[in-house]
């Protein structure tokens, strides 16, 4: 079997246990599967090594009485020979203490007779055990000794079914959760208009007085000081001592033109094109269609592409979108060997831009349909790169990729549909030459990821490919490194790039 196949077939057993469906997992082990865990475990019957399918079918029952939940999320999948390496996370909650935690694991697999045969799992042992071993509750001795009398404060919690929930132990629950996330677009509000009205761009050479920001923008002093304490408390201002608001360094530098690295085109295009297909999102769960001009199945870009007013919007957010990519493929990746570059759906060129700034001695080509020529073209002479990153213009349906030592395809697969995603890794696999590489970035996520932060902005990144796309959707890490194997890569890897930016690369060897 090839690294390929070793991939697909343990990324296949992970998929089983995540639907819970034991005898599929358990029909990619062999019959003499080694099964180790740390002896840091043996205590609680989880450590050392199992022989055999019943061996590990029991190991699996014992796991299940200790932990009401165990949800292993692959993120990396690397392959090498009959082995194959896996990182992931794994959230567990212990059945008796009701903790929960992700715990960070590096799996180790062996594969032979196309069956694994031989499974390790390291992580840390005290994580896990810190889960299901009790604390000590004993409240600490308090300086009288008189535990009777509560502080009249605290009377609210003496009677009814939270007192006896917070005798309990149980935690007090709050509504605030439900409201704060109900009332989330006012912070989403708050910051378009500060960019609708050029407050950063204002204040980008030093803090101003209220007053001065009231002149200086022309607003009506009603709202302003909440408008501002509000972005304060976002983080993009700094409140002085003297009263006066400044920028923050995020706002210094994703918010002004300062450093060549305003992302405010993407926040902007949000209040400009997709605030409405939002509110087509219970629409979209009932139907499964988009909520903007595609909602018959056509292509979005066609509809999009036909008015320059929203071009010139969605390109602003595209540079905004495609910066912190951008920037993290220029500093990250070795571009030492490489000497062309070709960005597939380039855009505004913002990412040519980035990689050619950062290394002088690449060239590029941005390879995108007809329509995005001028504001590639402006966007190169602007840069002063225009010698450097030309344009060239088709459509990766019908046309055949530039070729160049590495090509570059960044949130373009999750536009569209699985199908689509394979055949343009093995269109970008054809266009290069031996020992070159495609590069992949995309928001990745995992179906079975629940966090907040990067999971949770990958969810929603996910269902907005959905609202603008018939066929687009978001894919795990793990589905990219397997389309690559299937469009010929010889090398592949995956790893988090940027936020919840995944970056996969594949080298046809
Ligand atoms: C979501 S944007 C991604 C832009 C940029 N790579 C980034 O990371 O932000 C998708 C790009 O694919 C381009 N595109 C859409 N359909 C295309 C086609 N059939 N051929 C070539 N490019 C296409 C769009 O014009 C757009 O610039």
């Amino acid at each position: 079997m090839t690294g390929h196949d070793n991939i697909a077939l343990i990324s296949a057993s992970y998929d089983a246990f995540r639907r819970g469906d034991l005898d599929a997992a358990l029909a990619f082990f062999h019959p003499d599967i080694e099964w180790v865990h740390p002896d840091g475990m043996s205590d609680h019957d989880l450590g050392g090594v199992e022989r055999g399918l019943p061996a590990v079918k029991a190991f699996m029952a014992r796991a299940r009485s200790l932990f009401a939940e165990v949800g292993m999320r692959p993120d990396t999948f690397f392959a090498e020979g009959d082995q194959v390496v896996v990182t992931g996370v794994n959230h567990m909650r212990a059945a008796a203490t009701g903790r929960e935690a992700d715990i960070t694991v590096v799996h180790h697999w062996r594969i032979r007779d196309g069956k694994a045969v031989r499974f390790e799992d390291l992580h840390d042992t005290a994580a896990i055990r810190a889960l299901l071993e009790p604390v000590d509750e004993t409240p600490p001795e308090t300086a009288s000794g008189d535990e009777e009398a509560a502080p009249a404060g605290e009377k609210a919690v003496s009677g009814g079914a939270e007192a006896e929930a917070v005798s309990r132990g149980e935690e007090r629950v709050e509504p605030w959760p439900v409201i704060r996330t109900g009332f989330r677009f006012w912070e989403s509000r708050v910051l378009m208009s500060a960019i609708e009205l050029g407050l950063f761009e204002a204040l980008a050479d030093g803090p101003r007085s209220v007053d001065r920001i009231v002149a200086e923008l022309g607003l009506h002093e009603r709202g302003v000081r909440p408008f501002l304490d509000a972005l304060t408390g976002l983080g993009m201002l700094a409140r002085e001592d003297g009263g006066a608001y400044g920028l923050t360094p995020v706002s210094a530098r994703f918010l002004t033109d300062a450093q060549g690295t305003n992302v405010a085109g993407l926040p902007r295009a949000a209040s400009k094109l997709w605030w409405e297909s939002w509110k087509g999102l219970t629409e979209m769960l009932r139907t499964g269609r988009p909520q903007n001009e595609a909602n018959a199945g056509d292509d979005p870009f066609e509809a999009l592409y036909a008015d320059p007013e929203r071009v010139r919007a969605f390109h602003a957010a595209m540079a905004g979108g495609a910066t912190g990519a951008a920037l993290a493929l220029a500093r990250d990746l070795d571009w030492d060997g490489v000497r062309t570059v070709a960005d597939i759906g380039a855009a505004g060129g913002a990412v040519l831009r980035a990689l050619l700034t950062a290394h002088p001695h690449l060239t590029g080509v941005g390879f995108d349909l007809p329509q995005v020529r001028p504001h590639f073209e402006q966007a190169a002479r602007e840069a002063g790169l225009a010698g450097r990153m030309r344009f060239e213009g088709g459509s990766f349906f019908t046309d055949d990729l530039p070729g160049a030592d590495r090509i570059v395809l960044g949130h373009v697969l999750c536009d569209w549909d699985a199908e689509t995603k394979r055949d343009l890794l093995a269109k970008a696999f054809k266009a290069l030459p031996d020992g070159g590489e495609v590069v992949v970035y995309d928001l990745m996520t995992d179906p079975g990821r629940t966090g907040g932060g990067d999971d949770l902005f990958g969810h929603l990144i996910n269902l907005h490919m959905m609202l603008e796309s018939p066929g687009g959707h978001g894919y795990r890490p793990a589905d990219a490194a397997v389309w690559l194997r299937e469009a010929g890569f010889g090398r592949v890897s995956v790893r988090p790039l940027s936020g919840p930016e995944w970056l996969a690369v594949g080298v046809k060897e």
